[in-house]
């Protein structure tokens, strides 16, 4: 059971809430000034990554007091409860154990009397062997062809994760090509499945309780397409093949089990792409790579969960993140790699971020009268630049942002990396410094504009800096950095959740739109005018009708 403490109510927010008017004035460019150590206190390295949070709005006082809520919040028995296997998704009645997936040291764990670490190893294996034979050819489509293209169909978690990591991991990719299809809009499959060749074509149908209306209303198409093209019944098998936890469903759809790959209840969807939903991933990078990716996520769990909360990254990222969202009134925080290979990577920690703590009921069941998670966006540096900086750099929010980079690419084409990283350190300095009306002013008369012109113009052109980023810089992105970095965002999503006494793991804001279109879709048959919802839903319903 997890502790289900009010956040509001202990010493440290009380503390914290006498001192943050003081933290509130104070400028992050005096604090460097007046501590030449500041960059070397607030940043830690994990193996190749560096986690500079020194251009924060913080001070000793404010981290001690930040580490003292997570304590007083039993953060640490909180992740021993997570880590050991405690049904802490209370909601849903199941343990939270995507840590077990990368438990590459194959420390023994039993659930439900299971051993799960002979369980998750034995599907690491099915998954090993069945992505080696596709990538070697061994494997053979029904004309008795190579598999070339591979077509993962799933949607949220059981999208959005291989999604992000096939792409970001591009430049280790196998001769496959990897294709997405997760939108149920007709346009997504057909737009796929123009471009390629039934005999040769692999599909995953990736859905942990393989009812997702979307996911299945895909697969039924893809399925009609293979058999429409010459396939046969007996042939889907070598083109289908399936990753969920429910048996009996895959077997309904016409998948055989033999090429059904297992995960289990204890793993999140928004969690999954360490488990067979990783599938895609380990056929687009192979299994060696994928295996690395586990490597890295376990060491980064082996972080979180050892080390004291003033050193452990995910703790750092989790309260820093508190402070801005209930202290500061920040709403929302940027996610900016720079990193082209990294351009899903904020759309990825959406659905980590916001259907984890987008909640507003605590862990008693009392609605909360506190703010709880933030709205998560972004885009690849330098294209936010020029297009949302502007508000970020001269706005009315307060918007804290990570900045996220290798310092090795993976393209190292003439001047484009130490140009697009001038940018990432340019855009921090900028956004921590800001300029002042007196930078301004003597800029504008070196320049050569009149007193009057300076006048007009001055104010426009101030920035009052003093905006926080925390930046992430990698040596490079690897399979193995890549999966710590995954891990450390889940691990802070977990420390925010626990400190907010909201539970993580469940999803239920997701099921009203479900149900309500299931309803609908009904109504959407024939011609008869519907009127038993308001006038909006009655007349765009009718207006739909009439011009289909
Ligand atoms: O993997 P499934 O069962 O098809 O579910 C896909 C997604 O379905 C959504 O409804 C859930 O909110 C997500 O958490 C989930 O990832």
């Amino acid at each position: 059971m997890l502790p289900k403490i009010n956040f509001t109510e202990t010493e440290a927010f009380r503390y914290l809430s006498d001192y943050f008017p003081t933290m509130a004035e104070q400028q992050m460019k005096d604090l460097f000034a007046a501590d030449p150590d500041r960059f070397k206190k607030f940043s830690i390295t994990f193996e190749d990554i560096l986690f500079d949070f020194s251009k924060n709005r913080i001070d000793d006082k404010t981290m001690a007091l930040l580490t003292q809520l997570a304590k007083e919040c039993k953060l640490k028995e909180a992740i021993e409860a997570m880590f050991s296997g405690e049904k802490i998704n209370e909601t849903e009645g199941r343990a939270v154990l995507h840590t077990a997936l990368r438990n590459v040291s194959n420390k023994p764990l039993t659930v439900d009397g299971e051993n799960i670490t002979e369980e998750v190893n034995k599907v690491l294996k099915q998954m090993e062997t069945f992505s080696n034979s596709v990538i070697s050819g061994e494997w053979k489509g029904y004309k008795g062809d190579e598999i070339t293209d591979v077509v993962n169909i799933g949607i949220g978690g059981s999208d959005l994760g291989p999604v992000m990591v096939t792409e970001a991991l591009k430049s280790y990719k196998t001769r496959l090509n990897l294709h997405f299809v997760s939108n149920v809009d007709g346009t997504h499959i057909e737009e796929t499945l123009k471009t390629l060749n039934p005999a040769t074509t692999l599909f995953l149908v990736a859905s942990k309780t393989f009812t997702t209306q979307e996911t299945m209303t895909n697969a039924h198409t893809a399925r009609d397409w293979f058999i429409k093209s010459g396939g046969k019944d007996e042939d889907v098998a070598k083109h289908f093949a399936a990753l969920s936890t429910n048996a009996k469903a895959v077997e309904a759809f016409g998948i055989d089990t033999k090429n059904m790959f297992v995960f289990w209840d204890w793993v999140g969807g928004r969690y999954s792409l360490w488990s067979a939903i990783g599938l895609s991933i380990a056929l687009s990078i192979g299994f060696d790579n994928f295996k690395e990716l586990l490597t890295g996520a376990h060491a980064a769990d082996e972080h979180f969960r050892t080390t004291d909360f003033e050193q452990n990254i995910s703790v750092m990222l989790g309260v820093l993140g508190i402070w801005y969202n209930n202290f500061f009134g920040s709403e929302t925080e940027a996610i900016l790699p720079y990193d082209q290979y990294l351009h899903r990577f904020a759309a990825y920690f959406q659905q980590g971020d916001m259907e984890s703590n987008g909640k507003h009921v605590d862990r008693n069941g009392n609605e909360v009268d506190y703010s709880t998670g933030p709205i998560i966006w972004g885009e690849p540096g330098t294209n936010g630049q020029h297009a949302f900086y502007q508000l970020i750099h001269q706005g009315t929010k307060l918007i804290p942002c990570d900045f996220i980079a290798p310092a090795q690419s993976h393209n190292p084409t003439g001047e484009h990396h130490p140009i697009l990283l001038s940018n990432f350190f340019a855009q921090t300095e900028a956004l921590m410094n800001g300029k002042t009306e007196e930078e301004v002013t003597a800029e504008l008369k070196a320049s050569g504009k009149t007193a009057e012109e300076i006048e007009k113009l001055a104010s426009f052109k101030v920035f009052e800096g003093n905006r926080p980023t925390n930046s992430i810089l990698l040596k490079k992105i690897t399979p193995r950095s890549l999966g710590s970095l995954i891990a450390f965002y889940e691990h802070k999503i977990f420390v925010q959740g626990i400190i907010w006494n909201i539970f993580s793991f469940d999803q239920w804001g997701v099921e009203l739109g479900k149900q309500l279109a299931v309803k609908i879709q009904k109504e959407l048959k024939g011609d008869e005018t519907v009127s038993d919802h308001d006038s909006s839903t009655n007349g765009l319903i009718n207006q739909y009708k009439d011009w289909r």
